[in-house]
């Protein structure tokens, strides 16, 4: 059957619209001064990785998709700027100028020049440090927050640079749906992606640290390394040149456009997947289970430990969850559709808007 065009849902927000409601006002619907904003998790449906640059950072090329795991904050005035947590893992979060919300605020203010209060509430739904970009989807939010309450005007392409200036991952959470991202991750093109696919999330208490996985990426790479040196003189690769798309990355595009759920799951790839499996044996087995309960795919989200499985419906989703629990390999487990939009701001003091 020919797609209508309400199933075109993965069809990219044009990023002229990033943070802005099609709903109830900056100031909510009864004129309060309460801003709510959702924000959602990430997973990498393809993360290729390049050898570490001077910088420390490693040239990426990464298909993200958003996926209907959110992040939930609460913005209201206040007299100094301030933040609190609730949710899962509240307590693995900082309150403190650590956090990376409250750090985004400080960039809008002093982007803005705005001497302004703030106390940012944050509903964490997204696991803390598990690889799909919790804390960068609340600093996705917090600046979607600062330039709705304090009415600052900030355009697509600031929130976007202050994005960049908080994490790699902060520019993905604000724009959502599916994309490539480049650079550090933070170059982003929309990827046309056609269709509803079907998540069942493995999540861990315990959380991995990115830069960690990606020393472990770096050590791993070392021992291959008289490989490389060969492949960059037959290749003629520059030493950190981002991964140059293959075979692979033309048919997870393929996939995506026909939203062929089976070939996605056969194109899914994460680069960092064994240097996170060998900090943490135990995903081994979460991933043997994804595949034995017949998942299309079956893969570490970002720099782990979540282990995200591609279902081939809503209820095989749950039945990925169910066999996660069954085998003992997940503290908590998530089910989720993706793409979804965005950080957006979803009302006011009297609840989200229609
Ligand atoms: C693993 C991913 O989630 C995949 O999307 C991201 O690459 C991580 O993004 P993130 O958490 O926003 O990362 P950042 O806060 O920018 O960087 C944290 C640390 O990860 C490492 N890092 C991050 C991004 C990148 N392209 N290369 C890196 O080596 C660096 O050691 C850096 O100090
Ligand atoms: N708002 C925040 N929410 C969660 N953790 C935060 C936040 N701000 C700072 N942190 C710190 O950052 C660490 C990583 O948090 P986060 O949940 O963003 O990891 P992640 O999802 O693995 O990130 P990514 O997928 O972007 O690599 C946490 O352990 C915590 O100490």
């Amino acid at each position: 059957m020919a797609p209508r065009p309400r199933d075109l849902v993965g069809v990219p927000t044009p990023l002229a619209t990033v943070g802005r409601s099609t709903g109830s006002g900056d100031r909510g619907p009864s004129g309060s001064a309460e801003v709510r904003v959702r924000a959602p998790g990430k997973v990498n449906l393809s993360l290729r990785v390049g050898p570490v640059g001077p910088d420390g950072y490693h040239p990426l090329t990464t298909v993200f998709q958003a996926v209907s795991v959110y992040e939930e904050v609460v913005a209201t005035p206040a007299p100094d700027r301030t933040l609190s947590v609730s949710g899962p893992q509240a307590e693995q979060v900082p309150t403190d100028a650590a956090n990376l919300a409250l750090r985004a605020v400080e960039l809008v203010a002093a982007r803005t020049g705005i001497d302004e209060g703030i106390h940012l509430h944050l509903h964490k739904g997204v696991p803390v440090a598990g690889g799909m970009a919790g804390g960068s989807a609340d600093a996705a939010a917090a600046i979607v927050a600062c330039d709705a309450l304090w009415r600052a005007g900030l355009s697509r392409e600031d929130m976007l640079a202050v994005a960049a200036e908080l994490g790699s991952d902060v520019p993905f959470s604000l724009v959502g749906h599916t994309a490539v991202g480049t650079g550090r991750g933070d170059v982003l093109t929309p990827a046309l992606a056609r269709g509803e696919f079907h998540w069942a999330f493995a999540v861990q208490d315990r959380g991995l640290a990115t830069a960690a996985v990606y020393r472990a990426f770096d050590a791993r790479a070392a021992t291959t390394a008289g490989t490389d040196a060969d492949d960059t003189a037959r290749t003629g690769a520059t030493t950190h040149a981002p991964p140059v798309p293959d075979d692979d990355d033309l048919a997870l595009m393929q996939a995506l456009r026909a939203g062929d759920s089976h070939a996605l799951g056969r194109a899914l790839r994460n680069d960092l997947q064994d240097a996170a499996v060998a900090l943490d044996p135990a995903l081994a087995e979460t991933l043997d289970v994804a595949r034995r309960t017949g998942a299309l795919g079956a893969v570490v989200s970002g720099s782990g430990p979540t282990v995200a499985a591609l279902g081939r419906s809503r209820q095989h989703a749950l039945v990925l969850a169910a066999a996660f629990t069954a085998a003992g390999v997940a503290d908590r487990v998530l089910t989720a559709t993706g793409p979804v939009a965005g950080a957006r701001l979803v009302g006011g003091a009297e609840g989200p808007a229609s």
